[in-house]
């Protein structure tokens, strides 16, 4: 299992070990001890999710407020997604920045999106799986999310706009810079 920074460092790229044989694979998908001891801090996940999209299907950009902040730890079990998150942690020297991978069930690549970021994902082929875990659970109250196409972001999403589907809930959802909703560089949302 690899555990590689990305441009934001906070931002993990994790690549398990694929064993194959005549049979098929095995691929441990997560482990907490390996994670812990990059990542440098206790983590505890506490709710397994899964969502299914057909290709276009954008979802985000979503996060919790703290006190439900959420780290999320993506993969994609069948299809392919490109996966961003953003950095809105006011102050931080990237604010506003964003990372983006492609996540597909060949890959079997995951991400790692600490608290203090915004996640989203567009669905790049039919009857994609999408699975993650989060370390606080589902709060609807805390429940926020930022414009997937905020030109301050300037997100490539790689697909045109007219192929995208969206929730209601996400063509609705505030610029970066119209929301207070957000975070603080240097604060330990893990203390
Ligand atoms: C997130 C969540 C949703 N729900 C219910 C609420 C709705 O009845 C239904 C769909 O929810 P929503 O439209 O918010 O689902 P997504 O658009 O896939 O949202 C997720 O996608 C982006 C990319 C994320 O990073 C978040 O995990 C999450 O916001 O599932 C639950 O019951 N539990 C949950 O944890």
């Amino acid at each position: 299992m690899q555990f590689i920074r990305t441009a934001i460092p906070d931002v993990i790229i994790i690549e398990p070990t694929v064993h194959g044989d005549s049979r098929g694979y095995f691929v441990e998908t997560f482990r907490q001890d390996k994670l812990e001891e990059f990542l440098g801090y206790k983590i505890n996940f506490c709710q397994d999710n899964e969502s299914k999209s057909s290709k276009g299907v954008l979802r985000g950009l979503h996060y919790q407020l703290p006190p439900h902040a959420q780290t999320k730890l993506v993969r994609v079990i069948h299809g392919r997604v490109l996966d961003v998150a953003v950095d809105i942690r006011k102050n931080s020297p990237t604010f506003g920045k964003y990372v983006a991978v492609d996540l597909s069930g060949e890959n079997k690549k995951q991400l790692l999106i600490p608290r203090g970021f915004a996640h989203g994902f567009v669905v790049l082929e039919d009857d994609t799986i999408f699975a993650y875990k989060v370390d606080n659970y589902y709060s609807p109250q805390c429940d926020r999310g930022i414009a997937f196409d905020d030109k301050n972001l300037n997100i490539d999403w790689i697909l045109n706009h007219n192929e995208l589907n969206l929730s209601a809930k996400d063509t609705k959802q505030p610029k970066l810079n119209e929301t207070n909703d957000l975070f603080e560089f240097g604060v330990d949302y893990y203390a």
